[in-house]
């Protein structure tokens, strides 16, 4: 089976919606945060601290060059994973690219208590969502299939992702 590619904005729910695909699907679930977590030994808001953004999005990288030739797995790929064009190409490869789409103002009630999301975290943070989820959206549409995350909960998003993903795989 191809992957199923989980990409979005921050607290659009790829983590979340990663997992219950995974369970139901009985595969495994790769979360490129938690490997680059992992491949440096801290937290993200950690590592943006100490090495800066630029370091963060080279293991990115090196994390995605690895995971993608894996094949029969979901990836919940990082916020900002599509803004370089060469990990889309990387994760096109072996997957299908799924873009959950969440509103400025769902993405905000989502996170309102949530510190550790360093791109959120000085100013307002409706602002910055606004901002960043306006300067990102075409690189979000760049994308196999969207999923409206703002009308559905996270169980009948990961059903209807399983459902297009099992009905393009019959037709392989
Ligand atoms: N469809 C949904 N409806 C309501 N709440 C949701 C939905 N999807 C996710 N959430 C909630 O939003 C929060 C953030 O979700 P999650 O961590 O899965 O986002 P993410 O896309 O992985 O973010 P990041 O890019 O920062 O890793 C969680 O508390 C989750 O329960
Ligand atoms: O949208 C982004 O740029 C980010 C999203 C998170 O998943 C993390 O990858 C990190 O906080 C950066
Ligand atoms: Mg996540």
């Amino acid at each position: 089976m191809k992957n199923i590619v989980l990409t979005g904005f921050m607290g659009s729910g790829k983590t979340t919606i990663g997992k219950l695909i995974a369970e139901k699907l009985d595969i495994e679930l790769i979360d490129t945060d938690s490997e680059v977590i992992k491949e440096l030994g801290m937290t993200i808001d950690k590592i943006f601290e100490v090495y800066g953004e630029k370091k963060f999005r080279e293991v990115e990288t090196m994390v995605i060059e690895r995971v993608s030739k894996l094949e029969n797995v979901v990836i919940s790929t990082g916020g900002g994973v599509v803004l370089n064009p060469e990990n889309v190409k990387l994760l096109r490869e072996n997957g299908v690219i799924y873009f959950l789409y969440a509103s400025a103002e769902s993405i905000l009630k989502r996170l309102k208590d949530d510190d550790t999301r360093p791109l959120l975290k000085n100013g307002d943070k409706l602002s910055n969502i606004i901002r960043l989820l306006n300067m990102r959206m075409p690189f979000y549409k760049n994308c196999d299939f969207e999923i409206n995350t703002d009308i559905l909960t996270p169980e009948l998003a990961a059903e209807k992702i399983i459902s297009i993903h099992l009905a393009k795989e019959s037709k392989r």
